[in-house]
């Protein structure tokens, strides 16, 4: 998988274009005629779009010191899905990170949906054990959604390594919303054997 230097500002700038493009399609009212002319202009960007097609979506580069993927649904900067996520660090175990959703990532009414706040769990829990040198897949991960996760205002979501047995490799994590911890997560991975050691560093 080709690893570049950094994430290209052409890809940021793209992904966040339609970031906001998502938003304003679930908030906005305009009439239909606006809507069809929109879904022409879109439609435009994508045969654009389509005439270099690659086969894998994943590539890797390095962002702020980290090898991330910049396609990875929840924190890459390259796609679109990702919200945007600031101030990451991960280092000896932990990481940390500020991300803001948008309305559309509604689940309950002012809330964000369940399935996103396990997928932010589940990916700080993989973040954290792999900066503790124990690159891992997930096998098991509980979440305890203790009270509404807000969308709209910054979420610190944090995770970290706890321990291992054998190939099991254990974390916990949590997002705060306004200093209150609104869900929590306890995980069980699995360590994969033979990841090239570039992909361990967090
Ligand atoms: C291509 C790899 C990508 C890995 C990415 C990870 C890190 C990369 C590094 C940096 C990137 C930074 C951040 C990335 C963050 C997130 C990335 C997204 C990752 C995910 O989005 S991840 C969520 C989805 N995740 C899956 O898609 C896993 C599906 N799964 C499997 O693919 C298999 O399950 C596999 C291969 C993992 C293991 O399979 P296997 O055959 O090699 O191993 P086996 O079954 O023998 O289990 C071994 C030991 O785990 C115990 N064990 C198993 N299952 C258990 C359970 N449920 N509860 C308690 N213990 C369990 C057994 O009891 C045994 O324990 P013991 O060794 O003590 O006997």
């Amino acid at each position: 998988m080709p690893v570049l230097a950094e994430v290209p500002a052409e890809r940021r700038e793209l992904a966040a274009r339609v970031r906001e493009l998502v938003e304003e399609i679930v908030h906005t009212d305009a009439p239909a005629a606006d809507l069809l002319t929109a879904a022409e202009w879109i439609a435009g960007a994508t045969a654009l779009l389509r005439t270099a097609r690659r086969d894998r979506p994943m590539l890797l580069a390095h962002d702020g010191g980290y090898q991330v993927s910049m396609h990875s649904p929840v924190e890459g900067p390259g796609n679109p899905l990702a919200p945007p996520m600031t101030g990451l660090v991960a280092a000896d175990g932990e990481m940390r990170a500020t991300a803001v959703l948008s309305g559309a990532y509604e689940g309950p009414p002012g809330r964000v949906h369940g399935g996103w706040v396990a997928a932010l769990l589940d990916h700080a829990v993989g973040r954290a054990v792999a900066c503790a040198g124990l690159p891992a897949m997930t096998v098991s991960l509980t979440v305890d959604y203790r009270r509404g996760t807000p969308y709209g205002v910054p979420l610190t979501v944090r995770a970290r390594f706890t321990g291992s047995e054998g190939r099991r490799v254990f974390a916990t994590g949590e997002i705060v919303a306004d200093g209150e911890v609104t869900a929590e997560a306890s995980a069980i991975l699995v360590a994969i054997r033979g990841l090239p050691a570039s992909t361990q560093d967090g």
